[in-house]
């Protein structure tokens, strides 16, 4: 049925830019350019003319995707783009997003943020009426829902496709002549509006991705809502009474980008605010404070801040080494972290460290940096987490590993802390995380992955043995085939 991938990802980006008198493409291009933190698997443009829409997309980084050139349409007016961390579905050409179809109403493209719960179950039940699908991304129900659906709009048919599925998804949806963007009643993932200076409409994944186009941040698209843009402005449909919100809280710990606002909160400053609650919880005190780049650092400057310990770059990262880093053989597997990170002798010789990084997944990381830091001399390692004990997978655009493989789900803090051959360790609590996220209602967020309480239950789960057998056949096909 459907593969799900077995590893710890970031999730996907989208965009989108309605603007006639534009350059769209090379908008969108820019957008996802900004956006390639949240994807680096694959990347994708559609763009309309108001005729015809227009894809290219394929395997790598945006860069590379579209290095000889980008879709080119005359008077195109509307782009929506995609980069991709598999989340269902192995990291395929195939399951390169945008996704476009003719239908009875016409041509449509669409690129999706997140996972849905109930996708293997609606594939299953389309496949029995017949449908054919073409791609095993989740992602595909939609356009199928879509397209079968008999209501005469496309506004009233997406609509009705949403009443339907269930879990995380953020779309960038475009048809010959509308930009529309949806995001799921929970507001798992991240989605706003912007305007160009022409006066058009962007969709972006985060905030990032808007100055470098130079359109203004209108607002974010609510939980549960359906923003349609075209040659009439902006009409917003609402499809939840706004009660069920469950944003994410990784996105503040570690998968947005820092100078991104979320629902009105800075990811800058909540993960600022994390450093310090960190330095308060821990009561860790020592000479230096320095963070596993990039990802950590905000939060060990707020360490710093707050513990009055002088932070320091104790750990170089290799700007040069994309996170799509291939890792073929052993040997080459066991070299990743002193290719991506080498530490600074003159900063941690001698002297006890305070090392600040955002998750424990499996706990490879941690162990082998303790271990580079030893080497280089550092007398004493105390390591901060930003995050809680990850105990639980997430079913919402992450894929967290399968419970067993997550270090935190069957060791203690201080088991994982011989493990990773540290002096110390402290995680960061659930009520000192929702702290540092001020601007927002803390009731309203997901901490499924550290405390088992799913906002959405995992529907797909229910599917039976011969499914789940299949399934995990593809899950080992497809391990076997990264190692
Ligand atoms: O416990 P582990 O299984 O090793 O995973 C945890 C690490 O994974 C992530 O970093 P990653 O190396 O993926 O990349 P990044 O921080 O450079 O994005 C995260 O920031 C942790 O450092
Ligand atoms: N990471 C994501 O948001 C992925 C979107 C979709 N589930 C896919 O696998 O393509
Ligand atoms: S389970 Fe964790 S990673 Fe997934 S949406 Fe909830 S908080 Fe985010
Ligand atoms: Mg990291």
């Amino acid at each position: 049925m459907y593969e799900k991938v077995p590893k710890w990802k970031e999730e996907c980006g989208i965009y989108g830019v309605y603007s006639p008198t534009e350059d769209v493409s090379e908008m969108t291009y820019l957008g996802l350019f900004a956006l390639q933190h949240r994807g680096q698997e694959s990347a994708g443009i559609a763009l309309t003319d108001g005729d015809w829409i227009d894809v290219k997309k394929g395997m790598g980084l945006v860069s590379e995707v579209f290095r000889e050139q980008l879709p080119r349409l005359d008077n195109a007016k509307i782009a929506i783009g995609h980069v991709r961390y598999a989340t269902t579905g192995f990291s395929l050409a195939a399951n390169a997003q945008p996704l476009r179809v003719n239908y009875a109403g016409g041509a449509l493209a669409l690129a999706h943020n997140g996972d849905l719960t109930n996708a293997a179950l609606i594939r299953r039940d389309l496949e029995s009426k017949g449908t054919v699908f073409q791609t095993t991304i989740d992602t595909e129900v939609f356009v199928h829902l879509i397209a079968r659906s008999q209501k005469p709009s496309v506004e009233e048919r997406i609509l009705e496709a949403v009443s339907v599925v269930r879990g995380a998804f953020c779309l960038s949806i475009m048809t010959e002549d509308k930009l529309i963007g949806v995001r799921d009643p929970q507001g798992f993932r991240p989605l706003c509006i912007g305007r160009t200076p022409d006066g058009g409409w962007v969709l972006s994944s985060e905030t990032c991705a808007l100055d470098v186009n130079g359109a203004e941040f209108v607002r974010d698209v609510l939980p549960g809502e359906m923003v349609v843009m075209d040659s009439d402005g902006l009409k917003s449909y609402r499809f939840s009474n706004g009660k069920d919100v469950a944003s994410c809280i990784f996105e503040y710990i570690y998968f947005a980008r820092p100078d991104s606002i979320i629902d009105g909160q800075s990811v800058h400053a909540a993960r600022f605010e994390m450093g310090r609650v960190l330095a308060r919880e821990s009561g860790f005190r020592g000479d230096v404070v320095i963070s596993v780049p990039d990802s950590g650092t905000t939060a060990a400057t707020g360490f710093s801040y707050e513990a009055g310990i002088p932070f320091a770059e104790g750990l170089i990262k290799n700007r040069y080494i994309g996170r799509t880093f291939i890792q073929p053989t052993q040997k080459q597997r066991d070299a990743a972290v002193k290719l991506k990170l080498s530490p600074v002798r003159s900063v941690v010789a001698g002297k006890s460290v305070i090392m600040v990084d955002d998750s424990i997944v499996r706990g490879t990381t941690s162990g082998k940096i303790v271990r580079l830091l030893r080497n280089a001399g550092a007398r004493e390692i105390h390591v901060c987490i930003s995050s809680p004990p990850i105990t639980d997978p997430c079913y919402y655009g992450i894929d967290t590993s399968v419970r067993k493989e997550l270090i935190s789900a069957t060791k203690s803090v201080d088991e994982i802390c011989s493990f990773i051959g540290a002096d110390s360790l402290h995680f960061i609590s659930i009520d000192g995380l929702r702290q540092c996220v001020s601007a927002l209602n803390p009731d309203h967020m997901c901490y499924a992955c550290f405390n088992n309480k799913y906002p959405v239950p995992e529907e797909d789960a229910e599917l039976d043995e011969d499914d789940k057998i299949i399934l995990e056949r593809r899950q080992i096909a497809q391990r076997e085939r990264e190692l």
